[in-house]
């Protein structure tokens, strides 16, 4: 597993609930082993999310992520392994109200109002917020009146949103909320979590959808075969499986000396351009500017999509040969299992 900096610095070493020890996680996941017959779902899985952080969990289909989900959830229970959410089972988290969940299905009834439901759904809670409130903050305020099966697919995830909001969680998991939407209701309903977010709400959310993570994401962990196999923010889990292309106009330069200079895996020269393949682009561009005459200096990454498919696949090492991971401000272990 790759685990970066981000991973554990990305959010304040604080709890929200008064009388909870200081530094306890939102969520801790050890051990997580679950399989249905000969098919190992979760294989080992471990993860840490502090109070504050947005946190994709991405992996391919069948990776574990729903699995991973229900038992954090405590829909399902591990064969080994413990959940703890804000240091107590999820059962007991759920019970108080510090987790609620957005899933993929979940049945609306189709001919009550939005409000209808909301208000239903917050009968069903000892203490819950104002329905108008949870309705504006899922950005569906006018549409209280509307008739769920008169919303769009959108919009009823963001009725789904709203009535998670009820016990004003300090956790929400959101289970491949977006699938099935058009991309203006994926807009909308990420512009809605994303200014609730910003209140402080940990969020933990399943996608497929790369750019999602990418956008919305403080962190990124992805998951393969039920384990967790990189772990950092969504740059630096590019930069792990990808690196990146430092390009530069110096002429004359000769490709055997390029591939010397100190964090560069691997040189081209096209022209009076040079391009160096690494992994740690800044000493590369910083060399290049202080200790040669290059100018036009341009780094590009590569995207998420190509580290996803590189971390995810199962042909082995994804990294560029000659690459090793070694540079200590992005890195903290670094194999790739
Ligand atoms: N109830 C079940 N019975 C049998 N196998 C199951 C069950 N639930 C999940 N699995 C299997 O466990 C593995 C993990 O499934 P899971 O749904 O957790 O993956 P996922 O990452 O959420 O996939 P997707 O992105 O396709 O939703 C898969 O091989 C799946 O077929």
């Amino acid at each position: 597993m790759i685990t970066t900096t981000a991973a554990r610095d990305a959010a304040p070493d604080v709890s929200t609930a008064a009388g909870e020890r200081p530094g306890t996680l939102a969520l801790e996941l050890r051990g997580l082993h679950k399989s249905f017959g000969a098919v190992r779902a979760v294989d080992g899985l471990d993860l840490a999310v502090r109070p504050g952080e947005i946190v994709a969990f991405l992996g391919p289909n069948g990776a574990g992520k729903t699995t991973t989900i229900d038992m954090l959830l405590g829909l399902a229970r591990p064969d080994a392994g413990t959940v703890q959410v804000y240091g107590r089972s999820p059962a007991q988290a759920i019970a108080q109200g510090r987790v609620s969940a957005v899933l993929q299905t979940g049945g609306l009834l189709k001919d009550l109002t939005v409000a209808e439901t909301v208000r239903l759904t917050a009968s069903f809670f000892p203490r819950s917020r104002p329905v108008a409130e949870v309705l504006d903050r899922a950005g569906i305020g006018d549409l209280g009146g509307r008739r769920v099966g008169a919303c769009s697919g959108g919009q009823q995830q963001r009725l789904r949103f709203a009535m998670a909001l009820l016990p004003d969680p300090d956790l929400l998991v959101l289970d491949e909320p977006t699938t099935g939407m058009d991309v203006e209701g994926r807009r909308e309903f990420w512009a809605a979590i994303r200014a609730d977010a910003a209140r402080g709400r940990t969020i933990v959310f399943a996608t497929h959808y790369l750019e999602e993570a990418d956008a919305y994401a403080d962190r990124v962990v992805l998951v393969r075969h039920g384990r967790v196999v990189a772990d950092g923010t969504s740059a630096e889990v590019k930069n792990l499986a990808a690196g990146r292309i430092v390009s530069a106009t110096l002429p004359g330069a000769r490709p055997e000396v390029l591939a010397a200079i100190d964090g560069v895996d691997r040189a081209e020269v096209r022209g009076d351009r040079v391009l160096l393949h690494t992994s740690d682009s800044d000493t590369v561009a910083r060399h290049l500017l202080t200790r040669t005459q290059a100018v036009d200096l341009e780094i590009a990454g590569l995207g998420l999509e190509d580290a996803f498919i590189a971390l995810t696949s199962d042909t082995g090492d994804p990294r560029p040969s000659g690459t090793h991971p070694t540079n200590p401000s992005t890195l903290t272990t670094g194999s790739i299992r």
